[in-house]
């Protein structure tokens, strides 16, 4: 099985061969925890879950590592913290930084749990490893990649010639581009901080360059040297971040000597209106948002893996519909059935043509007449399953139509069971429960399966279903 992913640094699709097939690495950049995430910041989790799922299909589950990073070193957090304690908040500083990030890393889990991503295999904080970026900056001072000046450390940009590589841009193109910031302390405007001073008021750790704290680059070369070695396979993030965040971790890598990363990988922008959905320009929402208006993280997950990653998609009302009305019936048709044993080989072989979901997506809508089959492919992309998911339920009987579900149209098969959900119901509202309890357990042997949701009562039939059953018991 060969997989092929397009590097952005080759700008081609290459043919992926692991360093070490036994130990698969990637390290993908994760979220500042300074907020909810918004549906833009999913889009690279729910991407690289996919190819995290594909590479552990390939390779073996427990031969994939995956670290996923925290930054948890921010001016916003730290905003945060500080106008909590002066609204008379206890404890330090620190521990209130520390109470805002675990706060918004308990919020990240619980939304990207809900879109069906795995956890990564390591998810290390940038707080825990600043040993390891003040020895990488110490070294990079010494290598003459980087000077002290004012109790901050720059990286001296043209003492790295490849600089710009990735994107393919020359230094200068960049300068031309890009708000470089100019300061005092820099030798070169395109110079990038390594180590900052901080007050006294902000969070901040002893080093060679007096109490200060590490700038977001470092924080991604250190980490990943230290989790997944100094050359490993794959790394990702967003494409927002090929320049400057990606351009700055190659340099700081490279100056180190280390190999990095073989492949890059980027995927595009979620966009509201042809722009990027950003916490800056204020165009966003929430995935906690969608989930509470009850749009299931399997439907957010679906309307993102319908386009491919490396083109930018909108998020519109009309894919969610769509969406829902189709994971709902693929869920009907998977429900109560083992999954096969293999994956169809389709779905497998549209994943490892540089992930290519949409099609993936398709081949799995042309299963839902093998349901075995259906379910391992649903399993593999990240769809819950069945029996754990229940919103389908609810949505079923809600869409009518020509769908065909096991020989009658949904609309007949609601027709003839909503009598009996009914007065099942009214038996409850009278508050007649023995007599309801009755009535339900007479459904229960004809093979329909009732229970009762927050939006009524709910339907299944079991694989036993037999109307003529139901005949004469109103
Ligand atoms: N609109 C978007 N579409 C796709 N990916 C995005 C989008 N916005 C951010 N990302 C990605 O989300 C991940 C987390 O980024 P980060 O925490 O820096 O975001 P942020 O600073 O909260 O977002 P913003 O860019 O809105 O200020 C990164 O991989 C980034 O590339
Ligand atoms: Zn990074």
């Amino acid at each position: 099985m060969t997989i092929r992913l397009y590097n952005t640094a080759q700008r081609k699709k290459v043919e992926f061969a692991p360093i070490d097939p036994e130990n698969v690495r990637m390290y993908v950049c994760g979220p500042t925890v300074y907020d909810r995430a918004h549906l833009g910041n999913a889009r690279p989790v729910i991407v690289f879950d996919t190819l995290f799922r594909l590479l552990r299909h390939v390779y073996g589950a427990e031969h994939v590592t995956y670290v996923r990073n925290f930054t948890d070193v921010d001016d916003k957090i730290n905003a945060t913290a500080l106008a909590r304690k002066e609204a008379g908040a206890e404890g330090s500083l620190e521990e209130l930084v520390r109470e805002r990030s675990d706060e918004t890393i308990g919020w990240y889990h619980a939304d990207m749990d809900a879109l069906g991503a795995l956890r990564p295999t390591k998810e290390p904080r940038a707080t825990a490893f600043i040993g390891q970026m003040v020895a990488m900056i110490e070294a990079l001072v010494e290598k003459g990649h980087a000077y002290a000046k004012e109790g901050h450390v720059l990286f001296r940009v043209r003492s790295y010639e490849k600089y710009g590589a990735l994107s393919g841009r020359t230094v200068d193109d960049m300068i031309a581009g890009a708000r470089v910031e100019v300061a005092p302390f820099k030798e070169d405007p395109l110079d990038f901080v390594l180590w900052k001073p901080s007050t006294d008021d902000l969070p901040g750790w002893d080093s060679p360059w007096g109490r200060g704290r590490p700038g977001w680059h470092i924080e991604c070369s250190a980490m990943a040297a230290e989790l997944l070695g100094e050359s490993f396979d794959i790394h990702g993030g967003g494409n927002d971040l090929q320049f400057p965040h990606h351009e700055n971790e190659i340099a700081q890598s490279a100056c180190m000597g280390h190999g990095f990363a073989n492949v890059w990988m980027h995927n595009e922008m979620l966009q509201v209106e042809g722009k990027k959905m950003s916490k800056s320009l204020g165009n966003f929402f929430t995935v906690r948002d969608l989930l509470e208006q009850g749009v299931p993280g399997e439907v957010i997950r679906f309307v993102m893996l319908s386009t491919h990653y490396r083109k930018p998609m909108d998020w519109t009302e009309k894919k969610r519909v769509e969406a829902e009305k189709v994971l709902a019936r693929l869920y009907a048709a998977a429900a109560g059935v083992k999954p096969s044993d293999g994956v169809d080989v389709l779905i497998i072989d549209a994943l490892s043509d540089d992930l290519n979901t949409h099609a993936a997506l398709q081949r799995m809508q042309q299963l839902q007449k093998k349901p075995a089959e259906l379910r391992a492919a649903m399993e593999l992309l990240g769809f819950g399953s069945p029996e754990e998911v229940d919103w389908w339920r609810s949505d079923l009987t809600m869409t009518s139509g020509p769908t065909a579900l096991g020989g009658e149209s949904l609309s007949e098969l609601m027709n003839l069971i909503h009598p009996y959900l009914d007065h099942w119901q009214s038996l409850r509202d009278q508050k007649r429960w023995a007599e309801a309890d009755e009535f339900r357990q007479k459904l229960n042997e004809a093979g329909l399966v009732v229970q009762a949701t927050p939006t009524g009562p709910q339907g299944e039939r079991s694989s036993n279903f037999d109307p003529s059953k139901l005949e004469g018991l109103l």
